[in-house]
């Protein structure tokens, strides 16, 4: 895919998620890996309903814009993931209800906020690790993406949002439908006895993606 098309597939991921009530207001930001040097991420305060490719921001590694707007505020902590994990080719943070909702919940499971009762979260996500609570921006958020970039394609950001990462742009944004739609039925179930996936029948999915 060339930079432009990219640049254009952000800003029309960005409507989409806009249009069907992911993200309101200014609220989360995208990245993608443009080369082993360069990341593009959408410009702190933008609506990523109303994203200019012309505006986007281009970045070094070492976080210096290279051209477009002035860049997330959140892009520390996208480059301390694209540096730890090289599988890592793009990030989507969002306020996505469901997910806000559950980040804000107390005593969740820190390993894993969300546990598994349907297969196709295995297969896409698997688990949902939670960042304590940080102010939106502060580096201790990249400081601990960092740490465990390695360890799973998403994580809670407690009373925040969602990281999602993925091999490409849509590659992410699957992972991140297929994590707001859990979080809702999570929601829909509470007050029920829900049957979660056992241990065995979680391996077994993860082996089958192997
Ligand atoms: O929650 C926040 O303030 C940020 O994490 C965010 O979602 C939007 O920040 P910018 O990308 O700098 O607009
Ligand atoms: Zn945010």
């Amino acid at each position: 895919m060339t930079e432009l098309e990219q640049k254009e597939l952000m800003v029309q991921l960005g409507r989409s998620f806009y249009e069907r009530g992911y993200t309101v207001g200014g609220a989360g930001n995208l990245s993608v890996r443009l080369d082993e040097n360069r990341i593009l991420v959408t410009p702190t305060g933008s609506s990523l309903g109303r994203l200019k490719a012309e505006c986007l921001s281009v970045l070094d590694m070492e976080g210096n814009v290279l051209e477009g707007d002035k860049p997330s505020k959140e892009s520390v902590f996208h480059l301390a993931m694209y540096k730890a994990n090289p599988h890592c080719n793009a990030i989507v943070h969002l306020h996505s209800t469901y997910l806000t909702a559950l980040s804000s919940l107390a005593d969740l499971d820190p390993e894993n906020a969300m546990k598994a009762f349907t297969p196709y979260y295995v297969m896409r996500v698997g688990k949902l690790p939670v960042i304590p609570y940080y102010r939106p921006g502060a580096p201790d958020i990249a400081r601990e993406l960092g740490q465990r970039a390695l360890m799973g394609k998403a994580f809670l950001l407690a009373n925040h949002g969602v990281v999602v990462t993925g091999s490409d742009l849509l590659d992410a944004a699957d992972n991140t439908e297929e994590l707001e739609e859990t979080a809702k039925l999570f929601f829909i179930l509470q007050g029920q006895k829900i049957r979660y996936l056992t241990d065995e029948e979680v391996k077994d999915l993860e082996n089958r993606g192997k």
